[in-house]
């Protein structure tokens, strides 16, 4: 079904991933951040936004891990989040990522889909097999997100991670000349998967507590790069990796100095939308990209409201 009405996107992630009354209904698990990020001239080149104005810009993170299980383990496969806020004077922007390099719809369609085969069966209690193989048959799409995420142990810690924009956005410069981009934030600290050993002991809860305790020891880095489209490269479609030769250009670092719990946190508040966008940066017709954002406010709604 496409386009999705927001109403039954939400009821549908409701039924796959269950309901923490007052919590979001996705990327449930998570721990908030806070620091700061310097741009560099290098993107005051393609982007006018007060990011690369080089000052110190306050930023606040939420790092998560994907699905809507407040329990979920630590040790599984599955998507690991970075959203961040930036305060620019009167304006903000957000970025609301993740850790893998394609996304798992070209529309939300797909997306739609993934969690109707996802909801449990009435008798078993659990997804239904034969409607994932029914979907992961139906949706060329998902494979390139489902087969890394298969391939690839998840961090054993959330600053041992890169984070993808995923979506193509347009970098607009002070002569209003746009260029198509894709961002990325890579670990200074370097990736740091767990070893299938790791995995295996099956800690629940690390995440946290292993970035509280790296931020204590000093701050946290991740240098932002754009990769630059070309004439061809979808701006329309996050499931379609671009050609491994574009040119990637340093624009920031973001360094993180505390982290902490978000029962109370400074991110806990936050609706992470990802079409918050400040003066500089645009968003791309991609239909994924503009279907979260109602589907955000539906639960950033639900939320604050207790349910
Ligand atoms: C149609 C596709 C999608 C839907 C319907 C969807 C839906 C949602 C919802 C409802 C939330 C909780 C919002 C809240 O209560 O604050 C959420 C959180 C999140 N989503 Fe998505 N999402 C989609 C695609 C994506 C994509 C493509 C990315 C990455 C580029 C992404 C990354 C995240 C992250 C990192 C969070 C956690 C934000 C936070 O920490 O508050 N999502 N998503």
């Amino acid at each position: 079904a496409d386009p999705v009405d927001p109403n039954q996107m939400i009821a549908a992630m409701e039924k796959a991933f269950g309901v923490t009354p007052g919590q979001r209904r996705n990327h449930t698990k998570g721990t908030c951040a806070s620091g700061e990020f310097v741009g560099l001239k290098a993107g005051a080149q393609y982007s006018r936004s007060a990011l690369f104005s080089g000052t110190t810009i306050p930023v606040v993170a939420r790092f998560s891990l994907g699905g809507g299980n407040p329990h979920a383990s630590d040790s599984d496969k599955g998507g690991r989040g970075m959203a961040l806020e930036f305060k620019l004077g009167k304006e903000l922007q957000h970025m609301t990522m993740l850790n893998v390099p394609v996304f798992g719809a070209s529309v939300p369609g797909t997306f739609y889909d993934l969690l109707v085969a996802l909801a449990p069966d009435e008798k078993t209690g659990k997804p239904d097999p034969e409607k994932m193989k029914l979907f992961r048959e139906s949706h060329p799409d998902f494979h390139g997100m489902s087969s890394f995420i298969g391939s690839h142990n998840p961090p054993a810690n959330y600053a041992n991670a890169p984070y993808y924009s995923l979506h193509a956005f347009k970098f607009v410069d002070k002569t209003d000349k746009q260029t198509l981009v894709r961002w990325e934030f890579q670990p200074q600290d370097g990736m740091r998967p767990l070893t299938d050993a790791e995995m295996n002991k099956g800690e629940t809860d690390f995440l946290e507590n292993a970035l509280i305790e790296r931020t204590q020891a000093g701050p946290v880095k991740w240098d932002m790069f754009i990769t630059l489209g070309q004439a061809g490269d979808s701006e329309v479609d996050a499931s379609k990796p671009w050609p491994e030769d574009r040119l990637k250009v340093q624009v920031g670092t973001l360094a993180l100095t505390s982290a902490s719990n978000q029962t109370n946190g400074s991110c806990e508040p936050i609706n992470f939308d990802p079409l918050v966008l400040a003066d500089g940066i645009m968003a791309t017709p991609d239909p994924v990209l503009r279907a979260r954002s109602a589907a955000y406010a539906i639960s950033f709604g639900k939320r604050l409201s207790g349910l």
